[in-house]
């Protein structure tokens, strides 16, 4: 089974919010969507789950066109956290509801999720905190069974331990082998253990796709010092700059090969060390625009 999304765009308020967004994603995997406030993470769940129209290209499901097979549907689910028309509903009421939507869904699945994290059918989602809403989000979305699952900010608002929890049952959920999760957060760091690539959105593209694991090999955060305040023109060319401070500056290769350490040994740093790479450091080297290079000088 595939998730193909095909030349995906949507423009909203005269602003191309999504411009060809192209990815595919097989099952067993945990996909992360990462890029700066705005950009278009939330756009690109609810265009890819039919909550928006999509001015042009495809979402296929195993080759089919989900606009035209609505039963196709019932492999994606996205449960919009800001979509408050369940907000009065009980637990009970939103149950039987996504068992209609959802053929599969997981009923004995969804009894244990609730009772390990002490929620009851009566309880009114209008009742709930923003964590406990954001936990039974994630339990509704696991018990419907849909083979592709979006969550948007899954651990904002949960406690350390919930969100420990929380990561383990969507790992479980994956290596059953049967289902993919896509997350969009800012959560970097936590991110990062969990998922296995990494979509990153810039002005309404995605603009790298990273196979965390090859990335790791391939990439490297080295800090420098030179002996002037001068940065050499060849690692502005050759690297990413995250952060600056007087003499000492640390610098992501993305492609750090043996062409790219000849030409860093050229420039004579006076001390050279490697640091280690994260996901956040990908972040700013990729997405960093003028405007916050005072904040890294
Ligand atoms: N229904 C809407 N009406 C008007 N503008 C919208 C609507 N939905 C999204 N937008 C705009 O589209 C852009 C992308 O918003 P979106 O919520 O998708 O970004 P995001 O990447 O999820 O942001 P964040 O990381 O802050 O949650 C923003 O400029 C937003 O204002």
């Amino acid at each position: 089974m595939s998730l193909v999304i095909n030349q995906l765009s949507k423009r909203i308020d005269h602003h191309q919010t999504l411009d060809g967004i192209s990815f595919e994603i097989g099952l067993g995997q945990i996909v992360g969507v990462v890029g700066r406030n705005g950009v278009g993470k939330t756009t690109l769940f609810r265009t890819i789950n039919g909550q928006y129209l999509t001015d042009h290209g495809q979402v296929l499901v195993d080759g089919q066109e989900v606009v035209d097979q609505p039963e196709m549907r019932t492999q994606l689910c996205f449960i919009d956290p800001l979509a408050n028309f369940f907000k009065g509903a009980t637990i009970a009421q939103i149950q039987w509801y996504y068992q209609a939507a959802y053929p599969d869904f997981d009923n004995a699945k969804f009894a244990q999720l609730l009772d390990r994290y002490h929620l009851t059918s009566k309880q009114k989602l209008r009742h709930f905190s923003k964590g406990m809403f954001g936990l039974f989000t994630i339990i509704l979305s696991v018990a419907t069974q849909a083979p592709y699952l979006f969550l948007d900010e899954p651990l904002d608002g949960l406690d350390v331990l919930i969100r420990k929890n929380i990561l383990g049952i969507l790992i479980d959920e994956v290596a059953t082998g049967n289902r993919s999760i896509v997350i969009a957060s800012h959560n970097l760091a936590e991110l990062e253990g969990v998922i296995d690539r990494a979509l990153m959105l810039k002005h309404g593209r995605i603009v790298n796709d990273y196979q965390l694991e090859a990335m790791r090999r391939s990439a490297r955060k080295v800090q420098l010092v030179y002996r002037d305040k001068q940065i050499p023109a060849v690692v502005k060319q050759l690297g990413h700059i995250v952060h600056v401070s007087g003499r000492v500056i640390v610098v992501v290769f993305e492609d750090y090969n043996a062409e790219v350490q000849a030409q860093l040994a050229t420039t004579n740093p006076v001390f050279q060390e490697d640091l280690p790479l994260s996901l956040a450091d990908l972040f700013m080297a990729n997405l960093t625009d003028e405007a916050d290079f005072e904040l890294l000088s």
